[in-house]
């Protein structure tokens, strides 16, 4: 919610006839870069008043107009009123929208006097496509479990937002709810630079509630060429393009899927992959630098399904209901932060101890220390 104002009129000049320059107006700007939490963090007085008219005077007649102003949003935002009519949508980069008007400057019709532009306050929006959207490598089966949650109505529709119209399936209850997850294109290395479906896909991720990130068990191999990753990796690959591209995305609430549970040795691959998820620091060190997020997405769950036999769909279309339902604010671990909340906790516990000698009895006797 944002405080908007145009800018005053300049005075007018009677005595030569002279008109005060208008005020400038203020615009709601669609900019590929911009996120609803950097216009909080850039302006977090929330207020935006454009250049006020000059007065008219002997050496200018017409007084100069003021300066508009621009507020930079994301693309996909829907400004409102602050009773929630819509003054516009805002689809594509420059798009942009006037929110403000200027007041007139003084002329022989208003007595030479200025007008003062009316404050109000307008709303930005970000349009969600979908309650849930699917992030995965390609064939990790994204595809095949929307098919598989949506089967009791198998309602897939193609959602016409861009040239690329990413699948949204319609999962439905038992009490008529209805939860809309979005297919989306899988993500390739590189994503963020914009490498295969890059922007497009990714600008999409960003219009979804909740994230719903799929990975093969037995990890994957796009091309002869390119490496394996493992289930571990991918979680961390996908993080970090995420992460690239927006790094509030990564602080979305996310569930982990891990397919294909059908596949041989997948019950130990997945018990590694949770292993290694619990301490995703000491893993992440065996990875090229390039591939290890700055923040760890701490997982609401990890559900392990299969798409092809039907194993855990139920409990997984359960969970996204009940992930949507509840409200969660996920704290991504951070590397950085991870020694710091490590020591600040230990420090804690010591600081309880009253003899000195009973420090070691007690941390090692103690509960263990769970660091989320
Ligand atoms: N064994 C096994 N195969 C699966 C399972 N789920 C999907 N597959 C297979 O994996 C392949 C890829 O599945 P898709 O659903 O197309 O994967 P996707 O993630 O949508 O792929 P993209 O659209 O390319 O990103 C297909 O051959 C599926 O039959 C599963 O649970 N078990
Ligand atoms: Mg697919």
């Amino acid at each position: 919610r944002l405080y908007v104002r145009g800018g005053s009129g300049g005075m007018g000049l009677p005595r030569l006839g002279g008109q005060g320059g208008d005020g400038g107006d203020v615009y709601v700007v669609a900019s590929k870069d911009m996120t609803l939490k950097r216009i909080k963090d850039k302006y977090p007085q929330k207020r935006f008043v454009a250049g006020s008219g000059e007065n008219s005077s002997v050496k200018a007649l017409k007084g100069q107009r003021g300066k508009d102003c621009s507020i930079l949003a994301p693309v996909g935002i829907t400004v409102t009123t602050d009773d929630g009519r819509v003054i516009g949508d805002l689809n594509a980069p420059g798009e942009s929208v006037k929110v403000a008007k200027g007041g007139s400057g003084g002329s022989f019709h208003s007595f030479f006097n200025p007008n003062k532009a009316k404050p109000k306050h307008i709303r930005l929006d970000l349009k969600l496509i979908a309650d849930m959207g699917l992030v995965g490598f390609p064939n990790a089966g994204k595809s095949s479990l929307l098919t598989a949650l949506s089967n009791a109505t198998p309602q897939i529709a193609s959602y016409a937002f861009t040239t690329l119209k990413p699948e949204i399936g319609k999962l439905m209850y038992k009490d008529h709810k209805q939860i809309s997850v979005a297919d989306l294109p899988g993500l390739i290395e590189g994503a963020h630079l914009n490498k295969g479906m890059g922007h497009k896909f990714l600008k999409h991720v960003e219009r979804t509630k909740q994230l719903l990130f799929v990975v093969d068990v037995g990890g994957f191999q796009l091309a002869s060429k390119t490496p394996f990753r493992s289930a571990f990796e991918a979680v961390q690959l996908l993080t970090k393009e995420l992460e690239l591209y927006k790094e509030e995305l990564v602080s979305k609430p996310s569930l982990l899927v891990v397919n294909k549970m059908d596949l041989p040795d997948a019950e130990e691959k997945l018990a590694e992959l949770k292993i290694q998820l619990q301490s995703p620091e000491e893993f992440c060190s065996l990875l090229d630098d390039d591939m290890i997020p700055k923040d760890y997405i701490n997982f609401k769950q990890i559900l392990p399904v299969s798409a092809l036999t039907g194993f855990g769909i139920e409990h997984l279309k359960n969970s996204i209901r009940q992930s949507l339902d509840e409200e969660w604010f996920p704290v991504p671990i951070r590397k950085k932060d991870l020694n710091s909340s490590i020591f600040s906790a230990a420090s804690m516990a010591f600081s309880v101890q009253t003899h000195p000698l009973n420090m070691n009895q007690k941390t090692s006797s103690g509960p263990a220390l769970v660091v989320h």
